[in-house]
Protein backbone atom coordinates (compact mmCIF):
# COMPACT_ATOMS: atom_id res chain seq x y z
CA UNK A 1 0.00 0.00 0.00
CA UNK A 2 1.20 3.67 -0.62
CA UNK A 3 2.61 5.86 1.96
CA UNK A 4 0.15 7.99 4.16
CA UNK A 5 0.89 11.49 6.09
CA UNK A 6 -1.86 12.50 8.64
CA UNK A 7 -1.95 16.63 9.20
CA UNK A 8 -3.83 18.25 11.80
CA UNK A 9 -3.78 21.87 12.65
CA UNK A 10 -5.03 23.91 15.85
CA UNK A 11 -5.90 27.07 14.86
CA UNK A 12 -2.72 27.22 12.29
CA UNK A 13 -0.82 30.85 11.51
CA UNK A 14 1.71 30.78 9.00
CA UNK A 15 4.72 33.88 8.99
CA UNK A 16 8.11 33.83 7.74
CA UNK A 17 9.99 34.16 4.57
CA UNK A 18 11.38 31.32 2.02
CA UNK A 19 12.99 30.74 -0.97
CA UNK A 20 11.06 27.66 -2.78
CA UNK A 21 13.17 25.63 -5.35
CA UNK A 22 13.60 26.85 -8.76
CA UNK A 23 11.07 26.93 -11.42
CA UNK A 24 11.06 23.49 -12.86
CA UNK A 25 10.12 24.68 -16.78
CA UNK A 26 13.53 26.67 -16.23
CA UNK A 27 15.31 24.06 -14.65
CA UNK A 28 14.47 21.71 -17.93
CA UNK A 29 15.49 23.77 -20.52
CA UNK A 30 18.72 25.19 -19.32
CA UNK A 31 19.64 20.48 -18.91
CA UNK A 32 18.26 20.82 -22.56
CA UNK A 33 20.10 24.37 -24.28
CA UNK A 34 23.48 23.26 -22.24
CA UNK A 35 23.16 20.18 -23.58
CA UNK A 36 22.53 21.04 -27.28
CA UNK A 37 25.45 23.74 -26.99
CA UNK A 38 28.81 22.69 -27.34
CA UNK A 39 31.21 23.52 -24.29
CA UNK A 40 30.52 23.93 -20.88
CA UNK A 41 27.08 25.55 -19.25
CA UNK A 42 26.47 26.12 -15.74
CA UNK A 43 22.96 26.02 -14.05
CA UNK A 44 22.67 27.43 -10.36
CA UNK A 45 19.48 27.14 -8.37
CA UNK A 46 18.41 24.14 -10.59
CA UNK A 47 14.96 22.01 -9.20
CA UNK A 48 16.37 18.91 -7.50
CA UNK A 49 12.45 17.69 -8.47
CA UNK A 50 12.19 14.15 -9.65
CA UNK A 51 10.91 15.56 -13.29
CA UNK A 52 14.11 17.54 -13.73
CA UNK A 53 16.79 14.88 -12.61
CA UNK A 54 14.76 12.60 -15.59
CA UNK A 55 16.17 15.23 -18.19
CA UNK A 56 19.52 15.13 -16.72
CA UNK A 57 19.44 10.91 -16.86
CA UNK A 58 18.45 11.43 -20.11
CA UNK A 59 20.92 14.11 -21.64
CA UNK A 60 23.47 11.96 -19.73
CA UNK A 61 21.89 8.42 -21.88
CA UNK A 62 23.26 10.75 -25.03
CA UNK A 63 26.59 10.64 -24.02
CA UNK A 64 26.06 14.37 -22.33
CA UNK A 65 28.76 15.05 -19.41
CA UNK A 66 26.55 16.13 -16.24
CA UNK A 67 28.12 16.85 -12.78
CA UNK A 68 25.20 18.05 -10.19
CA UNK A 69 25.78 19.37 -6.70
CA UNK A 70 22.62 19.74 -5.19
CA UNK A 71 21.70 22.73 -6.79
CA UNK A 72 24.69 24.00 -8.82
CA UNK A 73 25.05 21.88 -12.39
CA UNK A 74 27.62 21.92 -14.81
CA UNK A 75 26.86 20.24 -18.53
CA UNK A 76 30.00 19.45 -20.75
CA UNK A 77 28.14 18.82 -23.97
CA UNK A 78 30.10 17.62 -27.56
CA UNK A 79 27.10 19.39 -28.96
CA UNK A 80 23.79 18.46 -30.30
CA UNK A 81 25.85 16.75 -33.84
CA UNK A 82 28.06 14.81 -31.63
CA UNK A 83 25.45 12.78 -29.25
CA UNK A 84 25.55 9.21 -29.32
CA UNK A 85 22.94 6.80 -29.96
CA UNK A 86 21.43 5.25 -26.21
CA UNK A 87 21.80 1.56 -25.53
CA UNK A 88 18.60 1.99 -23.57
CA UNK A 89 14.86 3.62 -23.69
CA UNK A 90 15.10 6.91 -22.20
CA UNK A 91 12.57 7.14 -19.12
CA UNK A 92 10.57 10.42 -19.02
CA UNK A 93 9.20 9.32 -15.85
CA UNK A 94 6.18 11.44 -14.86
CA UNK A 95 7.45 14.52 -16.57
CA UNK A 96 5.28 15.59 -19.93
CA UNK A 97 7.65 18.55 -20.36
CA UNK A 98 10.26 16.12 -20.31
CA UNK A 99 8.69 13.94 -23.03
CA UNK A 100 7.18 16.82 -25.21
CA UNK A 101 10.30 18.91 -25.84
CA UNK A 102 12.75 15.82 -25.82
CA UNK A 103 10.51 14.71 -28.60
CA UNK A 104 11.06 17.83 -30.51
CA UNK A 105 15.02 18.15 -29.86
CA UNK A 106 15.10 14.43 -30.74
CA UNK A 107 13.61 14.99 -34.40
CA UNK A 108 16.17 17.16 -35.35
CA UNK A 109 19.14 15.04 -34.00
CA UNK A 110 21.51 12.73 -35.47
CA UNK A 111 20.26 9.69 -32.96
CA UNK A 112 17.80 7.48 -32.57
CA UNK A 113 15.72 6.23 -29.24
CA UNK A 114 12.95 5.02 -27.36
CA UNK A 115 11.33 7.33 -25.39
CA UNK A 116 9.00 5.74 -22.42
CA UNK A 117 7.31 7.57 -19.10
CA UNK A 118 5.44 6.14 -15.97
CA UNK A 119 2.08 5.01 -15.80
CA UNK A 120 0.17 8.29 -15.43
CA UNK A 121 2.36 9.67 -18.58
CA UNK A 122 2.12 7.05 -20.81
CA UNK A 123 -1.45 8.03 -21.03
CA UNK A 124 -1.17 11.47 -21.75
CA UNK A 125 -1.48 12.58 -25.33
CA UNK A 126 1.28 13.15 -27.69
CA UNK A 127 -0.11 13.82 -31.00
CA UNK A 128 -0.60 17.59 -30.21
CA UNK A 129 3.60 17.55 -30.53
CA UNK A 130 4.04 14.11 -32.74
CA UNK A 131 1.47 15.99 -35.80
CA UNK A 132 3.37 19.18 -35.92
CA UNK A 133 6.39 17.36 -35.57
CA UNK A 134 5.73 14.52 -38.54
CA UNK A 135 5.09 17.60 -40.94
CA UNK A 136 7.91 18.55 -40.32
CA UNK A 137 9.55 15.32 -41.38
CA UNK A 138 10.15 14.08 -38.08
CA UNK A 139 10.30 10.31 -37.82
CA UNK A 140 8.35 9.27 -34.87
CA UNK A 141 6.50 6.37 -34.47
CA UNK A 142 4.33 4.96 -31.33
CA UNK A 143 0.68 3.48 -30.17
CA UNK A 144 -2.21 4.34 -31.31
CA UNK A 145 -1.44 6.23 -34.32
CA UNK A 146 1.68 7.73 -32.30
CA UNK A 147 -0.55 9.07 -29.43
CA UNK A 148 1.16 7.51 -26.63
CA UNK A 149 4.69 6.95 -25.18
CA UNK A 150 6.77 5.23 -26.07
CA UNK A 151 7.52 6.50 -28.82
CA UNK A 152 11.09 5.42 -31.12
CA UNK A 153 12.09 9.05 -32.22
CA UNK A 154 15.02 8.40 -35.68
CA UNK A 155 16.55 11.77 -35.69
CA UNK A 156 17.05 13.27 -39.02
CA UNK A 157 16.68 16.07 -41.56
CA UNK A 158 13.66 18.89 -41.04
CA UNK A 159 12.30 21.52 -42.58
CA UNK A 160 10.40 24.76 -41.31
CA UNK A 161 6.85 25.23 -41.24
CA UNK A 162 3.86 27.13 -40.32
CA UNK A 163 1.72 26.00 -37.72
CA UNK A 164 -1.54 27.43 -35.50
CA UNK A 165 -1.14 25.06 -32.20
CA UNK A 166 -5.21 24.83 -31.68
CA UNK A 167 -4.41 25.10 -27.51
CA UNK A 168 -2.24 27.42 -25.44
CA UNK A 169 0.71 24.94 -24.61
CA UNK A 170 4.28 25.67 -23.96
CA UNK A 171 5.11 22.53 -24.47
CA UNK A 172 3.73 22.08 -27.87
CA UNK A 173 5.27 25.63 -28.77
CA UNK A 174 8.43 24.50 -27.37
CA UNK A 175 8.95 21.15 -29.10
CA UNK A 176 7.93 22.87 -32.34
CA UNK A 177 10.65 25.80 -31.69
CA UNK A 178 13.38 23.14 -31.03
CA UNK A 179 12.71 21.41 -33.82
CA UNK A 180 12.82 24.55 -36.14
CA UNK A 181 16.26 25.40 -34.67
CA UNK A 182 17.61 22.13 -36.73
CA UNK A 183 15.42 22.84 -39.50
CA UNK A 184 16.02 24.39 -42.98
CA UNK A 185 14.28 27.48 -43.61
CA UNK A 186 12.04 29.59 -41.21
CA UNK A 187 9.29 28.25 -38.39
CA UNK A 188 6.99 30.03 -37.57
CA UNK A 189 4.30 29.07 -34.41
CA UNK A 190 1.12 30.66 -33.17
CA UNK A 191 -0.51 30.37 -30.40
CA UNK A 192 -4.34 31.25 -29.35
CA UNK A 193 -3.14 33.04 -26.04
CA UNK A 194 0.88 33.26 -25.03
CA UNK A 195 1.74 30.28 -22.87
CA UNK A 196 5.07 30.70 -21.13
CA UNK A 197 8.12 31.64 -22.99
CA UNK A 198 10.99 30.17 -21.10
CA UNK A 199 12.09 28.53 -24.41
CA UNK A 200 12.04 31.50 -26.51
CA UNK A 201 14.40 33.88 -23.28
CA UNK A 202 16.79 31.15 -22.94
CA UNK A 203 17.45 30.80 -26.75
CA UNK A 204 18.37 34.45 -27.07
CA UNK A 205 20.21 34.18 -23.89
CA UNK A 206 22.37 30.65 -25.57
CA UNK A 207 22.72 33.22 -28.83
CA UNK A 208 19.88 32.56 -31.26
CA UNK A 209 17.62 35.34 -32.49
CA UNK A 210 13.60 34.56 -31.73
CA UNK A 211 11.39 36.34 -33.23
CA UNK A 212 8.16 37.33 -31.10
CA UNK A 213 5.29 39.18 -32.09
CA UNK A 214 1.70 39.29 -30.56
CA UNK A 215 1.06 35.14 -29.90
CA UNK A 216 3.45 34.38 -33.01
CA UNK A 217 7.03 33.23 -32.73
CA UNK A 218 9.52 33.15 -36.03
CA UNK A 219 13.34 31.03 -35.66
CA UNK A 220 15.28 31.14 -38.27
CA UNK A 221 16.57 27.46 -38.72
CA UNK A 222 20.12 26.43 -38.22
CA UNK A 223 21.72 28.70 -35.57
CA UNK A 224 23.90 27.55 -33.43
CA UNK A 225 23.65 27.60 -29.73
CA UNK A 226 26.56 28.97 -27.54
CA UNK A 227 27.14 27.79 -24.11
CA UNK A 228 26.04 29.75 -21.39
CA UNK A 229 24.98 29.82 -17.53
CA UNK A 230 21.93 30.44 -16.17
CA UNK A 231 20.33 31.54 -12.94
CA UNK A 232 17.05 29.77 -12.21
CA UNK A 233 14.62 31.96 -10.42
CA UNK A 234 11.83 30.52 -7.58
CA UNK A 235 9.23 28.34 -8.95
CA UNK A 236 5.87 30.52 -9.02
CA UNK A 237 3.85 27.87 -9.32
CA UNK A 238 5.64 26.22 -6.10
CA UNK A 239 5.35 29.84 -4.14
CA UNK A 240 1.22 29.93 -5.21
CA UNK A 241 0.81 27.10 -2.31
CA UNK A 242 2.50 29.05 0.22
CA UNK A 243 0.71 32.37 -1.32
CA UNK A 244 -3.12 30.61 -1.28
CA UNK A 245 -2.10 29.83 2.45
CA UNK A 246 -1.52 32.92 3.80
CA UNK A 247 -4.24 34.56 2.00
CA UNK A 248 -6.95 32.11 3.54
CA UNK A 249 -4.99 30.90 6.89
CA UNK A 250 -6.30 33.42 9.45
CA UNK A 251 -3.28 35.80 11.14
CA UNK A 252 -1.00 35.10 8.35
CA UNK A 253 1.70 36.80 6.39
CA UNK A 254 4.12 35.00 4.04
CA UNK A 255 6.62 36.23 2.21
CA UNK A 256 8.09 34.76 -0.69
CA UNK A 257 12.07 35.94 -2.42
CA UNK A 258 13.49 35.57 -5.13
CA UNK A 259 10.69 33.72 -7.05
CA UNK A 260 10.14 34.53 -10.82
CA UNK A 261 7.90 37.12 -12.26
CA UNK A 262 8.30 36.06 -15.82
CA UNK A 263 4.79 38.00 -17.26
CA UNK A 264 3.81 34.55 -18.55
CA UNK A 265 3.82 32.63 -14.89
CA UNK A 266 1.92 35.25 -13.29
CA UNK A 267 -1.97 34.95 -13.12
CA UNK A 268 -1.75 34.22 -9.77
CA UNK A 269 -0.75 37.42 -8.10
CA UNK A 270 -3.79 38.61 -10.65
CA UNK A 271 -6.10 36.22 -9.04
CA UNK A 272 -4.80 36.54 -5.31
CA UNK A 273 -5.34 40.53 -5.93
CA UNK A 274 -9.04 40.12 -7.78
CA UNK A 275 -10.08 37.61 -5.37
CA UNK A 276 -9.15 40.86 -2.06
CA UNK A 277 -5.50 39.47 -1.00
CA UNK A 278 -3.22 41.58 0.65
CA UNK A 279 -0.39 40.70 -1.72
CA UNK A 280 2.34 43.02 -2.20
CA UNK A 281 5.19 42.10 -4.96
CA UNK A 282 8.55 43.87 -5.64
CA UNK A 283 9.99 43.23 -9.07
CA UNK A 284 14.32 42.78 -8.51
CA UNK A 285 15.62 42.48 -12.35
CA UNK A 286 13.77 42.96 -15.38
CA UNK A 287 13.96 42.88 -19.09
CA UNK A 288 14.47 40.12 -21.65
CA UNK A 289 16.27 37.67 -19.04
CA UNK A 290 13.76 36.17 -16.35
CA UNK A 291 13.09 38.61 -14.09
CA UNK A 292 12.48 37.72 -10.32
CA UNK A 293 11.40 38.86 -7.11
CA UNK A 294 9.39 38.88 -3.64
CA UNK A 295 5.61 38.41 -3.51
CA UNK A 296 4.35 39.09 0.34
CA UNK A 297 0.71 37.80 0.89
CA UNK A 298 -1.10 38.35 4.15
CA UNK A 299 -4.82 37.34 5.29
CA UNK A 300 -7.84 39.27 4.23
CA UNK A 301 -11.69 38.93 3.36
CA UNK A 302 -11.64 36.85 -0.18
CA UNK A 303 -14.34 37.09 -2.68
CA UNK A 304 -15.30 34.80 -5.56
CA UNK A 305 -14.20 35.59 -9.10
CA UNK A 306 -14.24 34.37 -12.70
CA UNK A 307 -11.19 33.15 -14.46
CA UNK A 308 -11.11 32.56 -18.25
CA UNK A 309 -9.51 33.41 -21.26
CA UNK A 310 -6.19 34.62 -21.89
CA UNK A 311 -5.10 34.68 -18.01
CA UNK A 312 -5.65 30.53 -18.07
CA UNK A 313 -1.95 29.29 -19.70
CA UNK A 314 -0.61 31.83 -16.98
CA UNK A 315 -1.63 29.90 -14.07
CA UNK A 316 -2.75 26.77 -15.56
CA UNK A 317 -0.91 24.93 -12.60
CA UNK A 318 -1.81 26.73 -10.04
CA UNK A 319 -6.06 26.10 -10.91
CA UNK A 320 -5.99 22.76 -8.22
CA UNK A 321 -5.17 25.40 -5.37
CA UNK A 322 -7.11 27.84 -6.87
CA UNK A 323 -9.86 26.26 -6.20
CA UNK A 324 -9.39 25.25 -2.48
CA UNK A 325 -8.72 28.87 -1.77
CA UNK A 326 -11.92 29.45 -3.64
CA UNK A 327 -13.96 27.31 -0.95
CA UNK A 328 -12.74 30.17 1.54
CA UNK A 329 -13.71 32.87 -0.62
CA UNK A 330 -17.52 34.66 -0.11
CA UNK A 331 -19.40 34.08 -3.35
CA UNK A 332 -19.07 31.90 -6.37
CA UNK A 333 -15.48 31.30 -8.73
CA UNK A 334 -16.03 30.16 -12.17
CA UNK A 335 -12.93 28.37 -13.83
CA UNK A 336 -13.48 28.54 -17.60
CA UNK A 337 -11.09 27.62 -20.17
CA UNK A 338 -9.26 24.83 -18.92
CA UNK A 339 -10.32 21.60 -20.65
CA UNK A 340 -6.67 21.36 -20.53
CA UNK A 341 -6.51 20.38 -16.88
CA UNK A 342 -8.25 17.34 -17.78
CA UNK A 343 -4.78 15.90 -19.13
CA UNK A 344 -2.05 16.78 -16.86
CA UNK A 345 -0.73 13.68 -14.41
CA UNK A 346 -4.30 13.61 -13.79
CA UNK A 347 -7.70 14.42 -14.66
CA UNK A 348 -7.37 17.72 -12.75
CA UNK A 349 -10.99 18.93 -13.01
CA UNK A 350 -12.46 15.37 -11.57
CA UNK A 351 -9.41 14.78 -9.29
CA UNK A 352 -9.45 18.38 -7.56
CA UNK A 353 -13.49 18.32 -7.53
CA UNK A 354 -13.87 14.79 -5.79
CA UNK A 355 -11.05 15.34 -3.35
CA UNK A 356 -12.52 19.02 -2.19
CA UNK A 357 -16.28 17.65 -1.71
CA UNK A 358 -14.85 15.28 0.64
CA UNK A 359 -13.45 17.78 2.74
CA UNK A 360 -17.14 19.49 2.70
CA UNK A 361 -16.49 21.61 -0.16
CA UNK A 362 -19.41 23.35 -2.66
CA UNK A 363 -17.97 22.16 -6.30
CA UNK A 364 -19.19 21.05 -9.55
CA UNK A 365 -17.05 19.89 -12.37
CA UNK A 366 -17.67 21.49 -15.75
CA UNK A 367 -16.33 20.34 -19.15
CA UNK A 368 -13.97 23.30 -19.05
CA UNK A 369 -13.52 24.26 -15.82
CA UNK A 370 -15.03 24.18 -11.97
CA UNK A 371 -18.29 26.00 -10.12
CA UNK A 372 -17.35 26.86 -6.31
CA UNK A 373 -18.69 28.14 -3.98
CA UNK A 374 -17.95 29.63 -0.69
CA UNK A 375 -17.28 30.03 1.80
CA UNK A 376 -17.44 26.59 3.37
CA UNK A 377 -16.15 25.12 6.52
CA UNK A 378 -14.27 21.96 5.99
CA UNK A 379 -13.81 18.67 7.47
CA UNK A 380 -11.00 16.18 8.43
CA UNK A 381 -10.75 13.77 5.64
CA UNK A 382 -8.72 11.51 3.95
CA UNK A 383 -7.42 12.75 0.50
CA UNK A 384 -5.81 10.71 -2.34
CA UNK A 385 -2.98 12.54 -4.15
CA UNK A 386 -3.65 10.59 -7.68
CA UNK A 387 0.20 10.30 -7.76
CA UNK A 388 -0.42 13.87 -8.63
CA UNK A 389 1.93 16.31 -7.09
CA UNK A 390 0.15 19.08 -7.43
CA UNK A 391 -3.32 17.50 -5.96
CA UNK A 392 -0.92 16.06 -2.66
CA UNK A 393 -0.09 19.74 -2.07
CA UNK A 394 -3.17 21.28 -2.19
CA UNK A 395 -4.34 18.27 0.50
CA UNK A 396 -1.48 19.72 2.67
CA UNK A 397 -2.68 23.15 2.51
CA UNK A 398 -6.38 22.14 2.62
CA UNK A 399 -5.36 20.75 6.15
CA UNK A 400 -4.47 24.37 7.30
CA UNK A 401 -8.28 25.29 7.07
CA UNK A 402 -9.45 22.02 7.66
CA UNK A 403 -11.55 21.08 11.15
CA UNK A 404 -9.74 17.57 11.97
CA UNK A 405 -7.22 15.15 10.25
CA UNK A 406 -6.37 15.22 6.55
CA UNK A 407 -4.81 12.03 5.20
CA UNK A 408 -2.55 12.66 2.23
CA UNK A 409 -2.23 9.61 0.18
CA UNK A 410 1.05 8.87 -1.34
CA UNK A 411 2.45 12.26 -0.47
CA UNK A 412 5.62 10.89 -2.46
CA UNK A 413 4.59 12.48 -5.48
CA UNK A 414 5.10 15.84 -3.94
CA UNK A 415 8.85 15.39 -5.15
CA UNK A 416 8.18 15.74 -8.32
CA UNK A 417 8.31 19.89 -7.87
CA UNK A 418 8.94 20.73 -4.45
CA UNK A 419 11.20 18.29 -2.57
CA UNK A 420 11.06 20.15 0.51
CA UNK A 421 7.59 21.10 0.64
CA UNK A 422 6.60 19.68 4.06
CA UNK A 423 9.77 21.13 5.67
CA UNK A 424 8.95 24.46 4.56
CA UNK A 425 5.14 24.07 5.71
CA UNK A 426 5.99 23.08 8.97
CA UNK A 427 8.92 26.16 9.17
CA UNK A 428 6.08 28.37 8.14
CA UNK A 429 3.57 27.31 11.06
CA UNK A 430 6.39 27.25 13.81
CA UNK A 431 7.17 30.75 12.94
CA UNK A 432 3.39 31.11 13.19
O1 LIG B 1 6.47 24.08 -20.85
C1 LIG B 1 6.43 23.84 -19.63
O2 LIG B 1 7.46 23.84 -18.91
C2 LIG B 1 5.11 23.55 -19.02
C3 LIG B 1 3.96 23.86 -19.70
C4 LIG B 1 2.61 23.60 -19.18
O3 LIG B 1 2.05 22.50 -19.90
P1 LIG B 1 1.31 22.67 -21.32
O4 LIG B 1 2.27 23.16 -22.31
O5 LIG B 1 0.82 21.29 -21.66
O6 LIG B 1 0.18 23.61 -21.07
C5 LIG B 1 2.60 23.29 -17.70
O7 LIG B 1 1.36 22.71 -17.32
C6 LIG B 1 3.73 22.37 -17.31
O8 LIG B 1 3.74 22.17 -15.91
C7 LIG B 1 5.07 22.94 -17.68
C1 LIG C 1 1.57 19.62 -15.65
C2 LIG C 1 2.72 19.63 -14.99
O1 LIG C 1 3.93 19.17 -15.47
P1 LIG C 1 4.29 18.25 -16.73
O2 LIG C 1 3.32 18.53 -17.83
O3 LIG C 1 5.70 18.59 -17.06
O4 LIG C 1 4.19 16.81 -16.26
C3 LIG C 1 2.81 20.27 -13.66
O5 LIG C 1 3.93 20.43 -13.16
O6 LIG C 1 1.78 20.63 -13.04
Amino acid sequence: MAEQKTLQFHKPRLNGSIKVPGDKSISHRSIMLGAIAEGRTTVEGFLEGEDCLRTIEIFKQLGVSIERQGTNVTIDSPGIENWTTPSDELYAGNSGTTARLMLGILAGSNVSSVLTGDESLSKRPMKRVTIPLQSMGAKIVGAEDDEYLPLTVKGGELSGMTYHVPVASAQVKSAILFAGLRATGKTIVSEPAISRDHTERMFEQFGVSIETNGNTVTIEGGQTLQASSVKVPGDISSAAFFLAAAAMVENSCVEIVEVGLNPTRTGIIEVLRQMGAAIDVHEETGGRGESYGTIKVSKATLHGIEISGEIIPTLIDELPIIALLATQAEGTTIIKDAAELRVKETDRIAAVTTELKKLGASIEATPDGMIIHGPTPLKGTSMNSYGDHRLGMMAAIASLVADGEVIIEDPACIAVSYPNFFEHLTALVNNG
